[in-house]
């Protein structure tokens, strides 16, 4: 597609909420966002949208003059050279493949440093996306998507080059590369940046599937590629050769993770796939394919290789869905306008207790959050999965805080919580019940807290060369207001005290805190965050009032930590959260949740609820 050629200067800024970057940089962002589109538009695309986007690009969508539609894969700029040279091996693999589950492959140009892959849309919503708004998938939709994924591993197994076996590895099958369409009930697996042919097959036998391969000396070394830290195995994390192996993992950690309303894998010994409703002898199989024990694994891949057509076709009828309870409260809101959910949270001081190398004593704050996903190897799984799950619950539009206090033989939970969809209320309680089911799981005593907010509400403030802040009217910090029964008020509630937090290190002004004491007097929930840069402050924060009666004296207030606020002049990070009542729920700890599986015979189930 030459005309291409006009599409220049792209440049993609990190992924982060646009709300949460500096004015001038969203600015630039949005408008690198509309030329694109523009662009786009100006090579006869219509209907131009971002569909999606990854760690390693962003992904437009148009349809072009013959009615065909056409996604365009770009990389970020702002990754390194070697990292976007990817997208070109990705566009090599991709045209190599044809799969009716593949997307086709139209194209790739390279503009300046910019690589854009050019390939079909896949028709629908990826499973991530599906996941999120579904909650758990029911255990028959996790088999047929099973027998399908099932169907796609022997397919890249069964890969040739002209007559010699060439099997491909995708190496990051995960729920958000695998787009689905639900009036078709088609799949596609997309995302072939970490593809590779594989070395070994599922044998661990080497593939010679040319000369070349065989005349190369350097046979021992991996050609594998790092797929998703959060759904990857162990062998692709360790860096072994490549193997159709890998791809089993993917599927296992992405059946698991649909199955359980998880973003990763690492939950599975805490809420097996045993515990989840599934049939046994398929929940047997999950497990054993997650399993650490290398032999176990593999037998099971190769089971799983095998049975699936059998144990899809099983009769798994819908059974009459039973309302899953929210582990912890949660309010609906409504209102014109969803927030930008961003969670902060004290994950770097937890991750720093579970981090045995001390790898993360040297990193930043901006930096951790990036280089997070690398630094989770020393971590223990059930705290990966714990963390995952709270950045789960960040995507929902929802704000409030949770602290999880792990105490002797309990875990403590307080928490505020107000989702802003009232569609995603089931979706939402599996993840917070996820959460909490982790949480549980999780021996080390301690406590964690974090603070979901409305990126959109963030005041940010610049700084002159002087040090002051730029301004023509202060901003004021937004409140709602709710009134709560009399009786409520007088319960006792907690405030955030818990010492100082070794992450926080910005010292605020005394009449601050004398503030945010006196506020506490007044019943209400919210947190306010104070990120205090070279060059800007940003003020992250939301608040519920509770008692209207207080509303002129909570306002004023607000009002004045605005004004003090102005006086900070120290580099750094630190809020306070507030939540509404003190040790909300206790629960016990619980190594591993119960087996619950689906019925031997469902009709019984059935008949008996209609009689
Ligand atoms: N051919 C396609 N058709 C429809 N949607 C697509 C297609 N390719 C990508 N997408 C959408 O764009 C999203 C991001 O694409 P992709 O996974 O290729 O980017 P990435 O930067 O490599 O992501 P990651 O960081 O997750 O590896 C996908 O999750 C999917 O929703």
């Amino acid at each position: 597609m030459p005309a291409t050629k006009s599409i220049q200067n792209f440049y993609i800024n990190e992924e982060q909420s646009i709300y949460l970057l500096s004015h001038q940089d969203a600015k630039k962002h949005r408008q690198w966002l509309n030329i694109c589109k523009k662009q786009l538009g100006m090579l006869g695309y219509q209907q131009v949208e971002v569909v999606g986007s990854g760690a390693f690009g962003f992904v437009f969508a148009g349809v072009a003059a013959d009615g065909e539609e056409w996604v365009f894969k770009f990389s970020r700029i702002t990754l390194a050279q070697s990292v976007r040279d990817r997208l070109e091996d990705e566009a090599f693999m991709l045209s190599q493949i044809h799969n009716p589950m593949v997307p086709k492959f139209f194209g790739f140009e390279r503009l300046k440093k910019q690589g854009i892959l050019m390939m079909a849309r896949a028709k629908g919503e990826d499973l991530e996306k599906v996941s999120l708004k579904r909650g758990r998938f029911k255990p028959h939709e996790v088999v047929a998507l099973a027998l399908k994924l099932r169907n796609v591993l022997v397919d890249l197994r069964d890969h040739k080059n002209g007559m010699s076996p060439q099997p491909i590895v995708h190496g990051d099958i995960k729920p958000s590369n695998i787009v689905w369409d639900a009036t078709s009930d088609s799949f596609a697996l997309v995302d072939w940046g970490s593809s590779v042919y594989a070395q070994l097959d599922s044998d661990g036998q080497p593939v010679a599937s040319n000369i070349m391969d065989l005349m190369s000396s350097d046979v021992s070394h991996t050609n594998a590629r790092m797929g998703d830290v959060y759904f990857i195995g162990d062998e692709q994390m360790s860096g072994a050769q490549s193997s159709p192996r890998f791809d089993e993992q993917g599927v296992a950690s992405t059946l698991y993770a649909l199955a359980s309303a998880q973003s990763c894998r690492f939950g599975a010994g805490v809420i097996p796939a045993a515990s989840l409703g599934l049939p046994q002898e398929f929940a047997a199989v999950i497990d054993a394919m997650l399993s650490k024990d290398k032999k176990t694994r593999d037998q099971a891949g190769d089971y799983f290789i095998r049975n699936m057509p059998t144990m899809a076709k099983a009769y798994l009828p819908e059974l009459p869905a039973k309302t899953t309870k929210a582990k912890i409260p949660f309010w609906l809101s409504s209102g014109p306008e969803k927030p930008d959910t961003v969670v902060y949270s004290s994950r770097k001081q937890f991750l720093r207790r579970a981090d045995q190398n001390q790898q993360l004593r040297d990193v930043n704050d901006a930096q951790l959050d990036r280089y997070y996903k690398e630094f989770l190897f020393d971590t223990g799984d059930t705290e990966k999965a714990f963390l995952a799950s709270i950045s789960r619950l960040a995507k929902y539009p929802v704000v409030g805080g949770l602290s999880f206090h792990w105490k002797q033989e309990s875990l403590f939970v307080e928490s505020s919580l107000i989702l802003y969809d009232e569609s995603r209320s089931k979706a939402f309680t599996d993840a917070v019940n996820a959460a909490v089911m982790l949480a549980q799981g999780i021996t080390q005593k301690g406590l964690f807290k974090c603070c979901l907010f409305d990126a959109r509400q963030t005041i940010q403030l610049e700084r002159d060369g002087t040090g002051a802040f730029i301004f023509e009217n202060l901003p004021k910090l937004k409140y709602d207001v709710v009134d709560v029964k009399a009786s409520e008020i007088t319960r006792p509630h907690s405030y955030f005290e818990d010492g100082k937090d070794p992450d926080e290190q910005l010292q605020l002004p005394k009449a601050i805190i004398q503030c945010v004491f006196e506020l506490n007097q007044i019943h209400h929930t919210g947190c306010i965050i104070f990120e205090s840069l070279h060059n800007r402050l940003k003020i992250h924060h939301y608040y519920r009032l509770l008692d209207a009666s207080k509303e002129a004296h909570f306002k004023s207030l607000l009002d004045r930590i605005m004004q003090y606020a102005m006086s900070i002049q120290d580099v750094g990070v630190a809020g306070f959260m507030k939540l509404p009542y003190k040790n909300t729920r206790e629960f016990n700890l619980c190594e591993r949740q119960v087996d619950a599986f689906y019925p031997r015979n469902p009709k019984a189930v059935l008949d008996a609820k209609q009689a």
